[in-house]
């Protein structure tokens, strides 16, 4: 049934009326070519199945993967590989000797059981799971919380509905099981083994998956290409397409190359608005999915509902999501989630559009401080570290927004160019490249206690790595400065519970338990507090985040944590963000601690002043950073007597407003990652005496530049 084509494949051919297919058509199993005539039917060919396994790259648009699978199949060059200025790019993975001919794409996406906990796919509840379960090295934590879990479920369906919507008969499936399990499974079934009862007129000719820049990701990587190679099925690895300024354009001949300061590999890349390249086309057409597909391996069961697959996601979590904390936080009254947004491609490109209309893009550099409300910075963060968008997908629709076309036309700075928000927008997106080719570079080094230092042995932490560098308190044994790892596990608990007694601490952690994201200016505080006030293992800090970050990244969160911690790239070692100073800074009237510590929303910070105004009351303030300053009489009227993380605060910091820069006059000059704002040395623990910046201090700021 072959039909001329009028709007597609281009007009004077001819395509299957059933698949769409120009070239080998199993729906009447015959060969056309594309622009010949009906042929007679030839006799029965076998199937040729590309298989592409999904990881973080769960999207139509913007995916060479999908856009070769589709161009190829109906015959097309893979064309659109376009470089920034329009060029056809002329390092693309494919070239047409070296396709494997195929007639059926098999899209895989993989929960993989080591980072996902996959036991709630278990058909029967008496059958034990083949894995471990998903948990972190060092605390034991799940590595995959219910946040990210139910958001990476919504991406999967959605992808599935998109491609089923195609209306080609294509599709998605959704696999449990380490990848190269699932990938074993797959190859077995098509070459006929037990199990398999019609699959013996199935090849697999080709396996595809994107690649990744973690270790753990790396290696799987290369098991699939193993498993492949013994199967003699062609095997490739695409280039992660993910990036701002693709990789490939990079003035790097080797990663080695990678300079150690973000802000050289900035400067040897601007203009950065000039760089990123064109985006691919998502297609509209895809090959079919092969007649026979592999099940699900036992003892794993996939639902046939996104309710069903969230359910058998958060299961094992749902059996102690406390944690094993004994005072796990608490949703509060009247607080919303900074983060509500569901997963999804399409859910990304909706948030993206709104940031354009409604001018939140435009005013990012002046409201990305912020903690409170969906629109102070733009939240795309999970759908970039789930692949659900691209960081070029985001660029061109800036550009879109500076040229003039799209939405929003009312906004001010529409059609007249780069303004301060979208430039601040792709400085940041920058950073993002940079902390995954940091991942590139330091591989391992990423989960070292000292970080890439000891992946460099850098003589400022001794050629040994060991020499002069600071102890961090571990939690199974002491870290060799005389601490007591039983303690520390007691302290461990207190920080993830929100119960340190700092403020800006305890609403960052509790924001974060209850809904999956806090801000970049609390996360830079909580890393530190954990790293450096409290001297704990920065690694199960970035382990907790993992665990509950709906936007965790391995790069993102692995670097910026030991680049907070002071064992990454950061050319300002040592620096200690002070929670309550920050706290003066980005949170002067205390509204974001109120929301997220009820139990201070009591505190009354507003006072009169002889001339009859109303100000802040800087005593009040400091109590709501830290509750152990609060008066007696007022602890007592909040019920706050003899509740550990009032009286019992974890750090004590001495600090007053003062000398002229109360929070009133004080505006928040840095803008992030410590510079600026960072107080070095900061940790006082012991109380003793009050700390004010001095002019040193001062000084040092100022010249540590203004990196974010
Ligand atoms: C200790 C710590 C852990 C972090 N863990 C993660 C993580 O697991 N995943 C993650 O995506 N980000 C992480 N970040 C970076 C940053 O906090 C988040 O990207 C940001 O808060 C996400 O919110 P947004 O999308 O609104 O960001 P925006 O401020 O709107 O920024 C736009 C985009 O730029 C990128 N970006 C912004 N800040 C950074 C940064 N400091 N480093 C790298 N990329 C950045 C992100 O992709 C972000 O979506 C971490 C930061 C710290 C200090």
């Amino acid at each position: 049934m072959l039909r001329r084509c009028l709007t597609w494949p281009p007009s004077n051919q001819f395509f299957c009326a059933c698949c769409l297919s120009r070239r080998h058509c199993l729906c009447h199993e015959y060969f056309t070519t594309m622009a010949g005539p009906e042929q007679s039917p030839s006799p029965s060919p076998r199937s040729r199945v590309l298989v592409y396994i999904l990881r973080q790259d769960v999207r139509l648009s913007d995916n060479p993967i999908f856009h070769a699978a589709s161009t190829l199949y109906a015959g097309g060059m893979v064309d659109s590989q376009l470089d920034a200025n329009c060029n056809p790019r002329n390092d693309s993975p494919l070239s047409h000797q070296h396709t494997p001919h195929f007639t059926h794409f098999l899209p895989v996406y993989v929960f993989p059981a080591n980072q996902v906990e996959v036991s709630g796919f278990i058909a029967n509840p008496a059958d034990p799971s083949p894995y471990q379960e998903a948990r972190s090295q060092i605390a034991g934590l799940w590595r995959t919380g219910p946040h990210r879990a139910k958001f990476m479920a919504e991406g999967v369906w959605d992808l599935k509905q998109q491609l089923e919507n195609l209306d080609c008969d294509s599709g998605l499936q959704i696999r449990v099981g380490l990848v190269e399990d699932v990938v074993q499974n797959i190859l077995d079934w098509y070459a006929g083994g037990e199990e398999s009862t019609s699959s013996g007129e199935t090849d697999v000719v080709g396996i595809w998956m994107t690649s990744h820049e973690g270790s753990e990701e790396k290696t799987t990587e290369a098991r699939v290409k193993r498993l492949a190679k013994r199967s003699n099925v062609d095997f490739k690895l695409w280039d992660d397409e993910k990036y701002f300024v693709d990789d490939q354009d990079l003035p790097l001949d080797h990663i080695s190359e990678l300079p150690n300061v973000y802000t050289t590999f900035r400067k040897s890349l601007e203009p950065l608005r000039s760089k990123p390249r064109k985006l691919i086309p998502a297609p509209t057409h895809m090959p079919p999915l092969p007649p026979n597909i592999p099940p699900q391996e036992s003892p794993f069961e996939i639902p046939s509902s996104l309710t069903g697959l969230t359910k058998a996601l958060l299961s094992p979590l749902e059996d102690d999501l406390a944690h094993g904390l004994k005072h796990a936080p608490r949703w509060p009254e009247n607080v919303d989630s900074a983060h509500p947004f569901g997963g999804g491609d399409q859910a990304a490109q909706n948030r993206l559009t709104h940031l354009i209309s409604s001018g939140a893009m435009s005013s990012y550099k002046a409201t990305r401080n912020g903690m409170l409300g969906a629109d102070f910075s733009t939240k795309l963060s999970a759908y970039l570290a789930q692949g659900h968008q691209t960081a070029r997908q985001i660029h061109w629709a800036m550009i879109d927004f500076e040229e003039g076309r799209g939405p929003g036309e009312d906004i001010s700075g529409y059609g007249k160019g780069e303004n301060d928000g979208t430039a601040a927008v792709r400085f940041e997106l920058l950073w993002r490249d940079y902390m995954r080719l940091c991942a590139r570079k330091f591989g391992s080094g990423m989960f070292r206690l000292y970080g890439v230092h000891e992946a460099r042995k850098s003589s400022k932490w001794g050629a040994d790595g060991e020499k002069g560098r600071k102890r961090f308190k571990l939690l199974n044994k002491s870290g060799g400065a005389g601490d007591n790892p039983e303690k520390t596990r007691e302290v461990f608990e207190r920080f993830r519970s929100g119960r340190t007694g700092l403020g800006l601490i305890d609403a960052s952690n509790r924001e974060l338990f209850l809904t999956g994201y806090t801000s970049n200016r609390a996360r830079q505080n909580v890393a530190s507090f954990l790293a450096s006030h409290l001297g704990i293992d920065w690694r199960v800090g970035a382990e907790w985040y993992e665990y509950l970050l709906t936007d965790y990244d391995i790069a993102n969160n692995w670097g910026n944590w030991q680049y907070v911690a002071g064992v990454g790239n950061d050319p300002r070692q040592g620096r200690v963000f002070n929670p309550v100073k920050q706290a003066l800074d980005y949170d002067k009237n205390g509204e974001y601690i109120k929301a997220w510590v009820p139990e201070l929303r009591g505190v009354e910070l507003k006072k009169n002043t002889r001339s009859g105004n109303e100000e802040i009351d800087q005593e009040k303030l400091m109590g709501l950073y830290q509750a152990w300053r609060l008066p007696e009489d007022e602890k007592q009227a909040l019920g706050l007597k003899g509740v550990d993380w009032v009286e019992q605060p974890l750090v004590r910091i001495q600090f007053s407003v003062g000398r002229g820069r109360g929070p009133q006059s004080s505006e928040p000059r840095g803008r992030g990652r410590g510079r600026g704002r960072g107080w070095k040395g900061g940790n006082k623990s012991n109380g003793k005496g009050s700390r004010r910046l001095g002019n040193e201090d001062k000084r040092k700021m100022s010249a540590d530049g203004d990196e974010e």
